[in-house]
């Protein structure tokens, strides 16, 4: 048994951030497996608008109880000292388009590490990356790499139609998989090159239900024996 995972992620979204860290770190083990994993920028401000749905913090009871959520799910994943920067929410459309086009244009490892770097910059460092001078200087950062003239390149790629459209067409893609928000999951599985069955995903929080569907052994917790008292 095999399969893909499609992860479809924005840089808005510290769930998917959630995501991405818990695909990174299992990666290895998923590929024992056959399983691979593609991560897809899409614009979740499209999706929400789309979909008919609401993004969760205009929601007062979603608002509310996500605070407590988020907190939880930094502690879960490990992933302090994570916090949402006081101009939260911001408008990825421009960094959308700009990781669209790299994905396209270099190796893949170097788009996921871009990728990770607009959460670090972002939820990390309170940089906002919505600002094309931010993310020029975010992508000539030495974690990054890229040379100036590449990241000029970069930053007019994500204001071409081309790059437009290739951001709108995945998004779309995701809400004919029925997206709603993100992270979102196309889960493929197969055998021998055979499509077996393909389901979507919607969370951070549906591991369990994707290794479920892929068939895999998976431990998400253990409880622990009680501890006895000590006399
Ligand atoms: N329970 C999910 C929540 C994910 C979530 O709230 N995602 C936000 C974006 S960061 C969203 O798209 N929400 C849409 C919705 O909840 O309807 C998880 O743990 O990952």
């Amino acid at each position: 048994m095999g399969g893909i995972i499609h992860a479809y992620y924005d840089c808005v979204s510290p769930y998917s951030y959630f995501a991405f860290v818990h695909l990174q770190r299992v990666r290895d083990k998923l590929a024992s497996y056959g399983v691979t994993v593609e991560s897809h920028p899409i614009f979740l401000g499209g999706i929400m608008d789309r979909s008919g749905n609401t993004p969760p913090w205009k929601v007062p009871a979603k608002a509310k109880l996500g605070q407590l959520e988020l907190a939880r799910g930094i502690k879960y994943w490990n992933v302090e000292p994570f916090t949402q920067p006081d101009f939260f929410p911001i408008l990825t459309i421009f960094p959308q388009r700009a990781l669209t086009y790299i994905k396209h244009t270099y190796p893949l490892t170097q788009f996921e590490k871009i990728l990770d770097l607009y959460w670090q910059w972002f939820f990390y460092q309170h940089l906002n990356i919505s600002k094309p001078d931010v993310l020029r200087q975010l992508l000539v950062s030495p974690a990054a790499g890229f040379s100036v003239e590449q990241a000029d390149e970069i930053v007019t790629a994500a204001m071409d139609k081309k790059w437009k459209d290739a951001l709108t067409a995945k998004t779309q893609e995701a809400i004919d998989r029925g997206a709603y928000g993100a992270p979102f999951f196309w889960v493929v599985k197969s055998e021998g090159g055979k499509v077996l069955g393909e389901e979507p995903f919607f969370g951070s929080d549906r591991f369990h239900q994707i290794w479920d569907f892929l068939e895999l052994q998976w431990e998400d917790f253990k409880l622990l024996p009680r501890i006895e008292a000590k006399l």
